[in-house]
């Protein structure tokens, strides 16, 4: 699904409108009516609404779901914003309806002790500001979107196409917004929904359809996108017959040090999980009987170090389709010094992890050795390691999305919505994954995904959006069996095969 920024959603309304054709007043009504449909499905009548309203296009559909629930039934109470600012058109059209029907249900706000007092279970819909915030809140506004928030623990919020206060492409940090409970949007995720800085503000986001214009949407590209099952299908190659081992590519798996040879088992798991051919395994000798018996699928190497590997590059050659490195493998000097190695003769794209990470880090000269397409998997520590810090989400997008293009790479920057720039500028968010991933091993385990799938031929970019896909999906099946909690990275592996009957079968 494309992410598109409010002004091209402005835009794709505008062509809508001229196009389809509907009016905009039309457009408003069946925008709103879906929100109001939403709200009966899961509120029955007992519950009182508050319905905060400004003067733009957004307080507009906040009057169309008021004249929605009064005329089922239901005890509304409209809150009007008095801050100055002319009305919108379409909001004028539906205040005059309303006003004709239901004047008593009306009160103008423009103060902040204006704020009603709400009675228990009462819904609270914030129709204040959406896509069309152009300056900060500031003054009584500021307090009223304090007062709402307050009302928090006690009532549910529901937030019309945006939380008040968010801006749907930049930053929000250090501003007033809505804190909601459940997020109604039009037709698209906003990039502001998928910042971890948000994490509070939009709840449970819904998407709904209104109809906008497919032929506007096809045509428009965008920088973000947000992955689906869809996308995925286009992307997962099935197996064929007459296939052998050979031809799902043999790969180099290089990880473990003493004390972490569990990384290094969860990776090699992990890769044969998604289908390599065959795997082999560089870990240092401490690990060799740990490695044999965890996972006999594999074929080990060990190092001529009992304890932390230093002459993998010797390994490294093309008879390995790709190689994965990382993986609790420790940044011993010796261990840095193979890397430089390794890099400086093995050119195919493979996959970076954490210690490997780390070493970047310090040796920052290296990542121009990485060869192109290969896919970093740094979380936003490492990422900060590599790449320095940034004042916020937005701003680490933008960095992610200029030095995967500047260095020809794919950075997978992990997170709830697993950030994915690639070396055309273009950022994908993943839409798998739970909280219950947030454990120790769930980024060995993807390493080893991508590794096996990067192994099978997948094109770096197919490899790096699909092993994020189904290393989340398979985290989300951990959850829903054995909870959030108890589930660890082990169990995203069990629940690999289940996600691929899910998804491609
Ligand atoms: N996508 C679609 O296709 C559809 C979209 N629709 C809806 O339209 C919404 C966008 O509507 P919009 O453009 O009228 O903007 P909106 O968010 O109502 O804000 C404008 C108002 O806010 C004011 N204002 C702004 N910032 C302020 C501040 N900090 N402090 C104070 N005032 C501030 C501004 O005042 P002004 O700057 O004019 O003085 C003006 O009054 C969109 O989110 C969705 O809900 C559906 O109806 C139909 C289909
Ligand atoms: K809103």
């Amino acid at each position: 699904m494309k992410i598109f920024s409010a002004a091209q959603i402005r835009e794709a309304d505008a062509f809508t409108i001229a196009h389809e054709p509907v009016s905009s007043t039309d457009l408003m009504g069946r925008a709103a009516g879906k929100c109001a449909d939403w709200l009966m499905e899961h509120y029955p009548p007992s519950h009182p609404f508050y319905i905060f309203c400004g003067k733009g296009n957004n307080g507009g559909d906040g009057l169309v779901i008021a004249q929605k629930l009064l005329d089922e039934g239901y005890v509304v109470t409209v809150c009007l914003l008095e801050y100055g600012s002319k009305a919108s058109e379409d909001y004028i059209y539906y205040y005059r309806r309303l006003q004709q029907q239901y004047a008593g249900r009306i009160r103008e706000i423009a103060d902040v002790t204006g704020f009603p007092e709400l009675p228990p279970s009462a819904v609270i819909v914030d129709a204040i500001f959406g896509t069309g915030l152009n300056k900060p809140i500031e003054g009584w506004l500021a307090g009223v979107i304090h007062k709402i928030n307050d009302q928090h623990p006690r009532h549910t919020i529901v937030a019309i196409d945006m939380p008040s206060g968010l801006k749907a492409d930049t930053s929000s940090r250090n501003t007033p917004v809505i804190q909601a409970h459940h997020t109604l949007s039009f037709e698209f995720y906003k990039l502001a929904f998928l910042l971890p800085e948000n994490a509070a503000v939009a709840g449970q986001v819904h998407i709904l359809p209104i109809g906008l214009s497919p032929e506007y949407i096809t045509h428009t590209s965008t920088r973000y996108h947000l992955t689906d099952l869809d996308m995925m299908r286009t992307i997962y190659m099935p197996r064929t017959p007459f296939s052998h081992k050979g031809t799902y590519g043999h790969a180099l798996l290089i990880a473990g040090s003493r004390g972490k040879m569990g990384a290094a088992v969860l990776s090699a798991k992990a890769c044969i999980r998604v289908g390599a051919g065959l795997l082999s395994c560089h870990i240092p000798d401490c690990g060799y009987d740990i490695m044999q018996i965890s996972e006999p699928c594999a074929m080990c190497i060990t190092d001529e170090l009992p304890d932390h590997s230093a002459h993998f590059h010797e390994q490294a050659d093309a008879r390995y389709k790709t190689i994965g490195i990382g993986p609790g493998l420790g940044t011993a000097t010796a261990t840095a010094s193979s890397l430089e190695k390794l890099l400086a003769t093995y050119k195919r794209p493979m996959v970076i992890d954490a210690d490997a990470l780390n070493i970047l880090s310090v040796y920052p000269s290296l990542l121009y050795q990485v060869p192109a397409g290969s896919i970093l998997t740094p979380h936003p520590k490492e990422f900060e390691r590599l790449f320095g810090p940034s004042a916020n989400d937005v701003e680490r997008l933008e960095l992610l999305s200029k030095q995967a293009v500047r260095l020809q790479l794919y950075i997978l920057l992990k997170g709830r919505y697993t950030a994915i720039g690639c070396p055309d500028g273009a950022v994908y968010f993943n839409a798998t994954g739970n909280p219950g991933m947030a454990t120790g091993g769930s980024g060995d385990v993807l390493t080893g995904i991508l590794t096996g799938l990067l192994a099978q031929d997948y094109s770096p970019k197919a490899a790096v959006l699909l092993g994020a896909w189904i290393h989340g999906y398979a985290g989300d099946l951990a959850a829903a069996h054995l909870s959030q909690e108890a589930m660890s990275a082990a169990d995203i592996i069990s629940n690999l095969g289940s996600a691929f009957m899910e998804c491609f079968y």
